[in-house]
């Protein structure tokens, strides 16, 4: 074995010296490289001691985290901050929305195809002793193949709905569902209002004018499919799940930690999405911004083949977002070889969903598919549910169609992972000009466990809890209440020893849908017997649902703390700018006070 001695040549000088026979040529190109690659190094080191200046300037970022279950608003609660106080980078945005809310669109038709296609299923599976019941049965039915492709009532032969109907019995919750909302599972037989109970009928109303429907909108399948594609892994809702509410109180008991970074899950989510398709949309304002938008091609699955986004001066994952004042913009810069990638799914999808609006105008207006939709309970699943622009088909689907603020807040697009949005609060409020992070995590039982390692390092949480939701299921675990499950998760938040100087902020959201729900009928007490016989009205709800919230904050708060809550539909973009100014003012003064600040 070879053994160095001191007598040995330094290895590393041996390293670095020029090469023995070496050119004048050869060596002038050499020294030329060493003093580009000097000039970078200062230029880096100088660039970095500015940036360390800049923050101690500037103080830390304020890091709020949003939190609650899946659907119950905590993005489009970002979208209200990045209107109120990043617009510019909203605006930039906006178009790309496009896509989703064409599939949001095209998913709600074919929600209603499918309710059709059952609908004359279940009539044509009756028995034929009860179809002759009525003379006007006997019709024959022509076959789908025949029926000439225009939309006209008259060619209608199929006969028309009897008096004798079946009698619409939901087989709904029986009391007890909820008897103490914090406490165990539902009882997994019960159905609830909300699931889809629907009640068949013997015969159909539906005729020609409806079969032709759905032939010339058939193709839209194929347009939900593509755009699916497009957009990436974040289209679909999560999957069935069936973990815990709050699956980091095991962890915190533990005193187990896992390291941040490896849950960030950059360039995952909606904004991944969006950028896949963003190009396709708008060739001028792609030519415009290339070089600054954060523009992903990849969803989650092809993210392993990628290069992983990395900001080397600031040691960290980059922002998977866009969204951030003008003097981060250059966070970005690694990702914009990147972008400009064209997609011409969605192009082609928007193409066909403009050439089908009159069609989907039709069938949405008809009044035998708004009965049948109605006696099955797909009509209010579909109004009250994320996602709806069957309103606005005549406007969404035209041709130079550019989504407004309103549409983007509306559009849904699940998250995926936890997403990361920097900006800074130019004027106004006590603290302008420092730094702000909001953390947007995936809401499903599926994704709780990421959110934990951001509780050692926040200052304030969000937490919405949708309360309209008093009715309804968790998508990923069917056996349990939304309401129920939006508490467990509170109380484990609230009793959580990391999170203990942490400023809770709750939102209790959705208030607009709950008085929607509550004026079509629905009974609080039948899914919340605690609620017993206080007034069915909005106002009363609210209350009652704030308290209980209260309560458990009170009880499981380590120690003590101020209750902050709103009630808020963040939706309404105009009350939602002023809940989020308060709360903006209130997190900045709490950062401030902890800081010995003011
Ligand atoms: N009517 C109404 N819809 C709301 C409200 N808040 C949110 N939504 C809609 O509900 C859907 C889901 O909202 P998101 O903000 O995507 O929910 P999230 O909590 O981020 O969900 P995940 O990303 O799955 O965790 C969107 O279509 C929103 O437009 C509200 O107060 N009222
Ligand atoms: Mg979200």
């Amino acid at each position: 074995m070879a053994v160095l001695t001191m007598d040995s040549p330094d290895p590393l000088t041996l390293a670095m010296a020029p090469p023995k026979d070496e050119s004048p040529a050869d060596r002038w190109a050499r020294e030329q490289r060493e003093a580009q690659a000097r000039l970078i190094s200062e230029q880096i080191d100088a660039h970095i001691k500015a940036e360390k200046q800049a923050m101690k300037k500037r103080g830390k970022p304020v890091k709020v985290l949003l939190l609650g279950q899946s659907e119950s608003g905590k993005s489009t609660t970002v979208k209200n901050f990045q209107m109120a106080y990043a617009y510019s980078s909203f605006l930039q945005e906006r178009s790309a929305w496009r896509a989703v809310i064409h599939l949001n669109l095209v998913r709600s038709i074919n929600t209603i195809l499918d309710t059709l296609g059952k609908e004359l299923s279940d009539s044509r599976s009756q028995p034929q002793s009860t179809r002759s019941m009525s003379p006007a049965r006997s019709h024959t039915r022509p076959s789908t193949a025949q029926v000439r492709p225009t939309v006209s009532d008259k060619a209608s032969t199929l006969p028309r709905p009897s008096t004798a109907r079946t009698k619409y019995s939901p087989s709904i919750d029986t009391e007890n569902t909820l008897v103490n909302p914090v406490a165990g599972d539902l009882d997994p037989d019960t159905e609830d209002d909300g699931d889809g109970e629907e009640e068949a009928s013997s015969f159909s109303t539906l005729t020609d004018k409806h079969r032709v429907l759905q032939l010339r909108l058939a193709p839209l399948r194929h347009v939900q499919r593509d755009l699916e594609q497009s957009l990436g892994a974040a289209t679909s809702e999560a999957p069935g799940f069936r973990g815990d509410a709050a699956p980091w109180t095991r962890q915190e008991d533990l005193a187990e930690r896992r390291p941040r970074e490896f849950f960030i899950t950059s360039r995952t989510g909606w904004k991944s999405a969006l950028n896949r398709v963003k190009s396709s949309y708008n060739a001028v304002r792609r030519a415009s911004l290339g070089s600054r938008e954060d523009a992903g091609d990849a969803d989650e699955n092809a993210m392993s083949n990628k290069r992983k986004p990395y900001d080397r001066r600031r040691g960290r994952p980059i922002s998977p977002f866009a969204f951030m004042n003008r003097d981060d913009s250059d966070d970005d810069a690694d990702w914009s070889s990147h972008t400009g990638e064209c997609e011409p799914q969605a192009q082609t999808a928007a193409e066909i969903i403009s050439s089908s609006a009159e069609d989907m105008v039709a069938l949405w207006a008809d009044p035998d598919v708004q009965a049948i939709l109605a006696r099955r309970k797909v009509k209010s699943r579909l109004e009250e549910g994320p996602g709806f622009f069957l309103n606005d088909v005549a406007r969404v689907a035209a041709r130079d169609y550019e989504p407004s603020d309103e549409d983007v807040v509306r559009a849904r697009l699940r998250t995926m992972g936890v997403q990361e949005y920097r900006f800074k609060f130019d004027k106004g409020g006590v603290d302008a000009g420092r730094e702000w992070i909001l953390y947007d995590v995936g809401g499903a039982r599926s994704s709780r466990h990421a959110w934990y390692p951001y509780f050692d390092d926040i200052h304030a949480l969000i937490f919405l809890a949708p309360i309209s939701c008093f009715d309804e299921r968790l998508a990923e675990d069917h056996r349990v209440n939304r309401l129920q499950d939006s508490l467990m998760i509170w109380k484990a938040v609230c009793g959580s020893k990391l999170l203990r100087h942490v400023q809770l902020i709750l939102f209790l959201n959705k208030c607009d849908l709950l008085q929607k729900k509550l004026s079509r009928g629905v009974r609080v007490v039948k899914y919340v017997p605690s609620y017993g016989d206080r007034p069915n009205d909005a106002q009363s709800v609210a209350k009652y649902f704030r308290q209980q919230f209260k309560d458990v904050f009170m009880k499981q708060s380590p120690e003590k703390r101020t209750f902050y809550s709103y009630l808020t539909s963040v939706i309404d973009t105009k009350a939602t700018a002023i809940t989020v100014a308060t709360v903006r003012d209130g997190i900045q003064r709490n950062y401030m006070k902890d800081a010995d600040i003011l």
